[in-house]
């Protein structure tokens, strides 16, 4: 498979606080690909290194992102910008404070496409009238305008990778569902691939090719959204998968699983869910897993193998 970005053991810190504890995540080109996981588990800090847009106290300690096969953390600033504004999009959860609030829309958008674009074509791609949204400033424009615009200006160059962190969190649900088909339907016309960054699970289930889910740091179980969501490989995730309120409204956040997520301040010496897992055993705590191939998944998890069968999504 065409890998178009590989996450290699990547290794976050906040100071004292350890966000990425040796994450792996890999997407093929034109895939989407929901990371799911509670909050605090390293979606956010994920995605942003992926572009090399972590915040300045975070430090790399280890690990690897490549996108298209450079290596983001060993460019020079030159090409990074080359890199990002060529090859990456990026939608983040508070639009208006992700647009220049000095600068009227229609002039944001011609900055990126350049004398020729067509600033009114690429605002009516994300279903905005140009006549009423080019001469607004962005505090001017609702909550979903202001994420249809940021819409427009990440995928104005069709970029071949797509990081959406949460882009509807702060939407209201009737306009969550109408961005997000924006936001795929632009992709999939573009052959944009997608790491969509999200506490909502059954909207993954529903969009993406497949899932990433996220504990502790790490990507603790990957594959086939259908499959990972239907026949969980890693406790953690058939515990999540049934939390998951699918049948509450789409978009509420996750109900945490039983116990507290970890906080850690250096590497987690087993499992980092062992204290919460209801099929530990000794070596749990403090030897790290390594990924096991589990039909079509991959998990973090000693004992996947034996529990094929066992894990139960309680809906
Ligand atoms: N700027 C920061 N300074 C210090 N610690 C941080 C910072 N950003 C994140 N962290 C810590 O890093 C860990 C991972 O956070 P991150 O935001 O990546 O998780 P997340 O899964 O995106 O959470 P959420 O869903 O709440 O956004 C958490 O423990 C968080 O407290």
């Amino acid at each position: 498979m065409n890998e178009l970005l590989e996450v290699d053991g990547l290794v976050v810190d906040y100071g004292r606080a350890r966000a990425l504890d040796g994450a792996d995540l890999r997407v093929a080109a034109g895939r989407t690909v929901g990371v799911v996981g509670e909050s605090g588990s390293g979606k956010s800090t994920l995605g942003a290194a992926i572009g090399r847009l972590l915040p300045r106290q975070a430090r790399v300690e280890a690990g690897e992102v490549r996108v298209g096969g450079e290596r983001m953390l060993d460019l020079r600033p030159a090409e990074l910008r080359r890199l990002r504004r060529g090859r990456l999009g990026f939608v983040f959860q508070d639009p208006i404070a992700s647009l220049d609030p000095t600068m009227r829309v229609g002039r944001q958008l011609r900055l990126v496409l350049g004398r020729r674009g067509d600033v009114a074509a690429h605002l009516a791609r994300v279903g905005l009238d140009a006549a009423r949204v080019a001469s607004a400033y962005p505090h001017q424009l609702s909550g979903g305008m202001a994420q249809r615009v940021a819409i427009a200006l990440a995928m104005a160059a069709s970029p071949e990778l797509l990081v959406a962190d949460e882009p509807t969190a702060s939407l209201d649900a009737q306009v969550r569902e109408k961005v997000l088909d924006v936001v795929f339907a632009l992709a999939a016309e573009a052959g944009t691939s997608i790491v969509w960054l999200s506490h909502d699970l059954p909207a993954v289930a529903r969009r993406c090719d497949r899932v990433a889910v996220m504990y502790g740091g790490r990507v603790v179980e990957s594959g086939p959204a259908a499959a990972v969501l239907g026949a969980p490989a890693h406790p953690y995730t058939a515990a999540l998968a049934g939390s998951a309120p699918a049948a509450a409204a789409p978009g509420v956040r996750l109900r945490p699983v039983p116990g507290r997520p970890p906080v850690l301040t250096g590497p987690s010496p087993g499992c980092a869910f062992e204290p919460r897992c209801p099929f530990a055993e000794e070596r749990c705590a403090v030897e790290r897993p390594a990924p096991v191939r589990v039909g079509e998944q991959d998990a973090l998890c000693h004992r996947a193998a034996d529990l094929v069968g066992e894990l139960e999504v309680v809906a």
